[in-house]
Formats: structure tokens, C-alpha cells, sequence
């Protein structure tokens, strides 16, 4: 792969490991200016490391990152990346506009405090003490510390952790205005209806590898499997299921049926071919988290 100086970031092979834990394992990917992107991965698949990385907070033991074709410290020194993490603590004893009014004072190109609090939604407690605020009014907080300059890329580490529906809703719509004025944004996320609502490109990291990269919608055709549900009249015979051609996964509750298949076509008929007679009979592709689990149910079994 060649690094350009046009990718906002590129990742060559990079690896990491703890001890026996290889946390990232030959990761390759390169994020072009102006895209959304989600990273996607279950507990443990690598996300916090792969941020730490590109953030120069940890070195890889293998390969290269680049940020803007420079190294991440750099970037960082040039007030190109704003980055909310999931897990660093917020300065106590200091009110929100004091805490934002900072973090712009910090940043080469920075915008007036009253701005970056009304983007984040949090104007109305810029006279709070930080450690008074819900743990979703404190993630609002972290998202104006991020977005406190005029950055290139923006990352954040599940950054609607502990905010509830509205809340997660008015997030995003912050940081849609962020995208739209063309800066690169990078988030990780264990929500997948997130990542398919707002990334325009979902990568998705199991193990520290990459498992798949693409539109939402390339992630969901990648899994193959189609869903299927109907109803029987009389009781559901398991035993005839398990045998179904095709067949990764079935349900049954009460008469109900609900099961996925690698070939919707061949499964059905070997439904009707089997003297069962379905009724209400659904076909339809899976969800992004069916899709997910798929994916990385897939690769387990070709351990
Ligand atoms: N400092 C560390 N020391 C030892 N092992 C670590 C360290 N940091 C991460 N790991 C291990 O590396 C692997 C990847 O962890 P990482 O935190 O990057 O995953 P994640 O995808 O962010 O998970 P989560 O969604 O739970 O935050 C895990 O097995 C984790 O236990």
C-alpha cells in the first residue's frame, strides 16, 4: 500500500500486542478526508487500541501510522485531530465554560467558547461544575473538548456512552454539522444501528484484524445470510429444522419460527419438501447487528 499525503489516516501492517494479547494484528486502512467512519468490533476486538495508536499514545510494536502524511504526535502539535476518548477523567473543580474556554485556548485555531458550547448542546451549564453533570451531560463535555478548534479529524471512543435516546439523537446531529463542513470523522461504537445511520464507511474489527470494510449496506450483502421467519399450525419439529440445507441459525418460539439460511431459496423448498407448511412466511436480508454477528460468528469457526 502507498501512503499518500491526501489520506487523513493511513495505517501500513500495523500491530500491537499485550504480552500473549495481540490486541492489533496487521492492520492496514487508509481513511480518506471527509468520510464518516464507524468502527465497529464486539468487547476486546481492538477499538481503544487502534484510537490509541492513531493517536500517538501508544507505539505500535509493527508498522506505520500517518496522520496527514506526518506522524500522529505531530498532527496532534498541529491542532489537526480533536479526539473524545472513552476513558479520560475530566479536570474536577472547574466549571464547563472554564473547561472548554481552556481547551480553546489550547488549540491553534480555535473557535469562540460561547460556539463550541452551543454546538455541543451544553450552553445552558457552562456555569456547572464538571463533576456534578449526568454521565451524559459529562460525554457533552468531552465532545466540546474535542470540537473546541478547527480540526481536520475528529475521533471519539463510544461517545454516546451513558446518554440516553434524545441525547444520542442530538450528538449525532452535532456531529453530522461537524461532518458536513468536511472534516473526517472516525468513531468507535458497539451500537450498530449507529454506525449504520451515521458512518458512511463501517470498518469492522474482531480481534484485532479487519473483517470487513464497507457501506453498511456492502457489510449486510457480506454476510450473505437471509432471514427467515413463519408460523407453524402444529408443533414445530426441531429435528426436521436442524436438517434444512443451508441453515446458520433457527429460533422457535411457541409456533413461531425464525431462522437464518446461507440460501433462502433452497431452505424453503426443502420446507415444503419436508411436508411442512409455513404460513406467513418472511424473507428478508439481515440487520447490520445480524450481519455483524455473521461476520465474526463466521471467522470463529474457521479457527
Ligand atoms: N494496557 C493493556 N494491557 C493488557 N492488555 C490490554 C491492554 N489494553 C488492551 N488490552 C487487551 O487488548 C485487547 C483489545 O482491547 P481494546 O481495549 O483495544 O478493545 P476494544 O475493542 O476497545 O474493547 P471495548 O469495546 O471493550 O472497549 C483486549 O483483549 C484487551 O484485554
Amino acid at each position: 500500500m502507498t501512503i499518500t499525503t491526501t489520506a487523513a489516516v493511513a495505517f501500513e501492517g500495523v500491530g500491537k500486542a499485550f504480552g500473549p494479547v495481540r490486541a492489533v494484528a496487521g492492520l492496514s486502512v487508509t481513511l480518506h478526508p471527509g468520510e464518516t467512519v464507524a468502527l465497529l468490533g464486539p468487547n476486546g476486538a481492538g477499538k481503544s487500541t487502534t484510537l490509541d495508536l492513531l493517536l500517538g499514545l501508544r507505539n505500535p510494536d509493527a508498522g506505520r501510522v500517518e496522520l496527514f502524511g506526518t506522524t500522529p504526535r505531530a498532527a496532534i502539535a498541529a491542532g489537526k485531530v480533536g479526539a473524545m476518548l472513552q476513558s479520560g477523567g475530566l479536570m474536577e473543580g472547574v466549571k464547563v465554560r472554564e473547561l472548554v474556554r481552556l481547551a480553546c485556548d489550547l488549540h491553534p485555531r480555535p473557535y469562540p467558547v460561547d460556539q463550541v458550547l452551543a454546538a455541543a448542546g451544553i450552553a445552558e451549564i457552562g456555569d456547572r461544575l464538571v463533576e456534578k453533570l449526568s454521565g451524559g451531560q459529562q460525554q457533552r463535555v468531552r465532545f466540546a473538548l474535542a470540537t473546541a478548534g478547527d480540526s481536520d479529524l475528529i475521533v471519539l471512543d463510544e461517545p454516546t456512552t451513558g446518554m440516553d435516546v434524545s441525547a444520542r439523537q442530538a450528538f449525532w446531529a452535532a456531529m453530522r454539522a461537524q461532518a458536513a463542513q468536511g472534516r473526517t470523522v472516525l468513531f468507535a461504537t458497539h451500537y450498530l444501528e449507529e454506525a449504520d445511520e451515521v458512518a458512511d464507511r463501517v470498518l469492522v474489527l474482531h480481534r484485532g484484524r479487519l473483517l470487513a470494510d464497507g457501506t453498511a449496506a456492502e457489510i449486510k450483502a457480506r454476510a450473505g445470510a437471509r432471514r427467515i421467519a413463519f408460523d407453524l399450525d402444529g408443533p414445530v419439529p426441531e429435528e426436521v429444522l436442524c436438517d434444512l440445507p443451508e441453515l446458520r441459525h433457527f429460533e422457535v418460539s411457541g409456533r413461531t419460527v425464525r431462522m437464518q439460511s446461507g440460501d433462502a431459496d433452497a431452505t424453503v423448498h426443502a420446507l415444503y419438501a419436508a411436508g411442512l407448511y409455513p404460513r406467513g412466511l418472511e424473507v428478508s436480508g439481515l440487520g447490520l447487528e445480524q450481519a455483524f454477528i455473521a461476520i465474526t460468528t463466521a471467522e470463529d469457526e474457521d479457527k
